[in-house]
Formats: structure tokens, sequence, C-alpha cells
């Protein structure tokens, strides 16, 4: 099997993508050099998500880019996905695995120092660093881990650790630095006025 490249995942929102097609961002950044799709659509009912997963899943067939699901295990099980990202909130690493089998991708978000510590003994395929700064696009979360959090991280954590939250071109070289193995975006992607470029953007800081 490849292995799995982490370096950029796209995660959806598209609350945040301008009135725009979301088939057509994904389609652009596929095309920019995202490693990763993450369908997060928080207020999507069930019919509609398994259908925009089914349109998502398609679109990526021609690439090699891994299709995994936010929160929602039933729906990645519906639609075949690759695999899914889960948090401290969602169903529990052990269920997910259970019910996705081996070969599944399983994202697990980490807040603190504790969570990373904690999911050491976890099989999961990463961690995401959650969040590295603050951002409007999920300001229910109060403590970012900063740069310092993610080389702490780095330190005690054996798994692979892909930082998200108020990223941008600017600032990923620092990110990569202190540790992390790729980032994930949502509005540098999906709020660009060219998500084409704005990936590209991206991806090129990434390939340095
Ligand atoms: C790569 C990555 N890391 C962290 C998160 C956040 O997941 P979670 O804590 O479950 O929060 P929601 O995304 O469900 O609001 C993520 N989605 N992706
Ligand atoms: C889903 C999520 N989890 C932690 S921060 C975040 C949102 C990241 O959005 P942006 O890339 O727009 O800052
Ligand atoms: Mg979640």
């Amino acid at each position: 099997m490849k292995p799995l490249d982490l370096s950029l995942h796209l995660v959806t929102d598209r609350n945040l993508s301008l009135g725009r097609d979301l088939l057509d961002i994904v389609q652009a950044a596929v095309q920019g050099g995202v490693s990763v799709v993450q369908l997060r659509e928080k207020e999507c009912a069930t019919r509609e998500f398994v259908e925009l997963g089914r349109a998502v899943s398609s679109l990526l067939q021609q690439s090699s880019v891994p299709l995994l699901i936010n929160d929602r295990v039933d729906i990645a099980l519906a639609i075949g996905a690759d695999g899914v990202h889960i948090g401290q909130s969602d169903m529990p690493y052990a269920d997910a695995r259970r019910l996705l089998g081996t070969d599944a991708i399983i994202g697990l978000s980490v807040e603190s120092e504790a969570h990373a510590q904690a999911a050491e003994i976890l099989d999961v395929d990463y961690l995401g660093l959650s969040p590295v700064f603050t951002t409007p696009t999920k300001c229910e979360l109060t403590e970012s881990l900063g740069l310092e959090g993610v080389a702490s991280i780095r330190r005690l954590s054996r798994h692979r650790l892909v930082a998200i939250g108020g990223i941008h071109h600017e600032n990923i070289s620092a990110i990569l630095k202190s540790g992390a193995d790729g980032v994930a975006v949502v509005s540098a992607i999906c709020s660009a006025s060219d998500p084409l470029q704005a990936t590209r953007q991206l991806q090129q800081k990434i390939a340095v």
C-alpha cells in the first residue's frame, strides 16, 4: 500500500466557500496539490451528507487523494470512504477502528499534551493538533497550542502530527519546523478567491 501523504489536508466547509460549489473547491484543491480531503460539514443532514460524500468520493476516484469523513463513522461506512477524522468528543477511537477495520485511515484530534500522551497506546494514523493558532473557523476552542505546543507534542508522541487552526502560507514553514508532518486548512482554501492558486501556494511552502 502507498504510504499516506499527510502533507496538506483540505478540510471542507461549505459555509466558508463564498457560495461556490463544494465540488469545484475540492477539484481545484486536488489539482493544486492537497494530499487528503476531509469532508467536514457540521450542518449537513445525514441524507445530504451521504449524497455529498458519494459525489466527492467519485470525484476523488480519478486521483490518489484519500477521502476522510469528519465525525461521522456511519457516513464513512455508507459511502466506503478511506477513513474518518474524530475528535475528543466524537466516537471513541477503539469503536471507530472496530467498525471501520484495520485498513481505514483514522485521525484523532488532540488539544493538549495530556491528550497526546493518552493517544500513545492507540494505533491512530495521525494526530490532529488542534488548534495551533486561534481561528474564527472554530471559535469554541479557547486555548491554542502555538508553535511551542507543537514542539512539545512532537517530543512526546510516536504518531505523525497534522497541525490545524489559523494556518496560511506564511506560517506553514514555522509549523513544519516545530515538528508537524503536515497541515490542515479550511479557510485558506475554501475562502480563497482562487482556491487552485491558494492550494499551490500552500503546497510550495511544504515542498521546500
Ligand atoms: C486534521 C484535523 N485535526 C483536528 C480536527 C478537529 O476535529 P474535532 O476536534 O473533532 O472538531 P470538529 O472538526 O469535528 O469540529 C479536524 N477536523 N481535522
Ligand atoms: C476544524 C478545526 N479544528 C481545529 S481548528 C479548526 C478550523 C481550522 O480552520 P482554518 O483553517 O480556517 O483556521
Ligand atoms: Mg469532531
